[in-house]
């Protein structure tokens, strides 16, 4: 079993003079549920498809599972992918998806398929064009899972499905991770489901990956420090700050840092998931150790 299931060095992709993707650098390890968060057009979508071969790169390298994506039927048949939208064929029935899938697929696992069809108790019958949102979506998760990948790579899965929905897509996403010892990358806008899915995390902002790891060690790594008005580049060197915001007589910091905050005149306070997404989104891509978010109240 591979260690790492993405490796990219200094990957890009160009579509005519624009770039979707610029010197992305990633090494994420196997094992994980891994949500991909950050705003439109920051290039979550061109990642993942480089992932899975649809696209090939402009600039650097990309490695999945040890292997180049795309680049044989084995490699193929090692990594799923289902697409925004999660496309099916309006006109197929469920059953003929799960045909269709056992042909296409060297590692179709047809009882695996049938047993989650039944309890979510779908129709086999169905066409899929007469599906909910939701009962579309757990019909391409079926199709992914059953064709026994060891990575599922999915694109905003639960973007147009309703709170109840999303929460029974997760568990399902969830549960097919540890009992097939599945790794998982998906995408999202919502943080809160990545919150209650993943335990990795990776941001993308204007084409650029601005942090990425375990999410236990980030949210034990970031630190709200309040207290009174300072100039933030006069931290200690290994407290690198995040987003800064002050009043005429406060300070209010999120910084990253792996040593314990001594400094008695911070009031030091944990951070939320969403907090920490929502820093790196303001934090702008060419950030060394200066405050990157100034909000002047
Ligand atoms: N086929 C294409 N031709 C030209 N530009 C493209 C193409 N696909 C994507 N782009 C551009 O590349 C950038 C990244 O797009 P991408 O779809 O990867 O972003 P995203 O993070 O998935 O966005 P969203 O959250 O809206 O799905 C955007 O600026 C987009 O306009």
């Amino acid at each position: 079993m591979t260690t790492t299931i993405l490796k990219a060095q200094g990957l890009g992709k160009r579509y005519g003079r624009r770039w979707a993707l610029t010197d992305c650098t990633l090494d994420i390890p196997a094992g994980h549920v891994v949500g991909l968060v950050g705003p439109n057009g920051a290039g979550k979508t061109t990642l993942l498809k480089l992932a899975c071969g649809q696209l090939a790169p402009t600039a650097g390298s990309i490695e999945v599972l040890g292997g180049t994506p795309g680049s044989s039927t084995a490699q193929l048949a090692r990594v799923g992918f289902v697409a925004q939208n999660t496309p099916t064929y309006a006109g197929l029935t469920i059953a003929d998806h799960l045909k269709l899938g056992a042909k296409l697929n060297p590692g179709w696992d047809d009882t695996l398929a049938r047993e989650r069809i039944a309890r979510l108790r779908l129709d086999p019958t169905q066409r899929a064009g007469k599906l909910s949102g939701g009962q579309r979506a757990q019909l391409a998760l079926t199709l992914g899972v059953a064709k026994r990948p060891e990575l599922l790579i999915l694109d905003e899965p639960v973007a147009a499905l309703d709170p109840l929905a999303r929460r029974e897509f997760l568990q399902g996403l969830m549960e097919a991770a540890v009992e097939q010892e599945l790794s998982v990358v998906l995408s999202s806008h919502l943080v809160s489901d990545l919150e209650r899915a993943c335990d990795y995390l990776i941001v993308l902002v204007d084409s650029r990956v601005r942090v990425a790891g375990e999410v236990d060690e980030l949210l034990a790594t970031h630190h709200r420090l309040t207290g009174p008005r300072r100039d933030p580049a006069r931290l200690p060197a290994d407290q690198h700050v995040i987003t800064a915001s002050h009043t005429d007589r406060q300070t209010t910091l999120l910084v990253r840092t792996d040593a314990p905050i001594h400094d008695p005149s911070w009031t030091v306070s944990q951070i939320s998931l969403e907090d920490l997404v929502l820093a790196y989104m303001h934090e702008p891509a060419d950030t060394g150790h200066r405050p990157v978010l100034e909000v002047q109240r």
